[in-house]
């Protein structure tokens, strides 16, 4: 029977990745994605942004809204300091099981939590479920719907503190018009645009980062 572009996408890493080899893994997806087949990833042109976002921001707590193959995820976790956790929220049940393959071959089992659900769900149970007070950085790559209502429902549940840094995939294509009207107008937010690629295409995209202010 067919297989699916996530299955295929972890056959190329099982096939051209080191295991235990998160930066191998990273490569190994790019490869596949301008070789053979694109997929939705945030990619290498963006990536080295979301990495040096990462490794300013030094966080301890992250989270991830988008799993999808879990590319982003095993990005950010390769720059974590020793007993930093990432927490990262998948709806697809059939990407997460191909995710945990992902993590798993990148040996980054032990710093990434990955929970299947809704994240409108989820974000309210965070503090009780995950032992979690505040995140210092939240990559925000779901449901472009899903940016403003759960940047709004993260500040209710008092998951973000005075500093917290949100850094947003996608924001111009697929885009995000309700996200970024809100972060760039409130007096709550300090918003920069890095300017880049779709992953993979010469089409126009950017990545969003917010601090914010408490
Ligand atoms: O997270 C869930 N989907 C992936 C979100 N990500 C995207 O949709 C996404 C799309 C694109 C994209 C850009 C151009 C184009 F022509 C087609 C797709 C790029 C990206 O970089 C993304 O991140 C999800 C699934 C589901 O069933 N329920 C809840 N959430
Ligand atoms: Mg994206």
């Amino acid at each position: 029977t067919q297989t699916t572009r996530p299955q295929r996408l972890l056959a190329a890493v099982q096939k051209n990745a080191t295991r235990g080899d998160p930066r191998s893994v990273v490569k190994a997806i790019d490869q596949f994605c301008r070789q053979k087949e694109w997929a939705m990833n945030v990619g290498d042109e963006k990536g080295c942004i979301l990495d040096s976002v990462v490794t300013e921001v030094n966080p301890a707590t992250v989270l991830e809204l988008g799993t999808y193959c879990a590319y982003s995820t095993v990005r950010i976790a390769s720059l974590l300091p020793p007993h930093a956790k990432l927490i990262t929220l998948e709806f697809n049940p059939h990407n997460a099981a191909i995710a945990r393959q992902v993590i798993a071959w990148a040996g980054l089992g032990d710093k990434i939590q990955l929970v299947e659900g809704a994240s409108g769900d989820w974000i309210p149970k965070m503090k009780e479920k995950f032992a979690i007070e505040t995140f210092d950085l939240v990559f925000l790559d779901h449901w472009k719907d899903r940016y403003l209502p759960d940047t709004k429902l993260m500040e209710e549940c008092g998951l973000l503190r005075k500093g917290s840094i949100l850094l947003a995939d996608n924001v111009i294509c697929p885009g995000t018009p309700d996200y970024l009207e809100y972060i760039r107008n409130s007096p709550r937010y300090k918003s920069q645009y890095f300017r880049s690629h779709l992953e993979y295409t010469k089409v126009e995209d950017g990545l969003e980062k917010s601090v914010f202010l408490g």
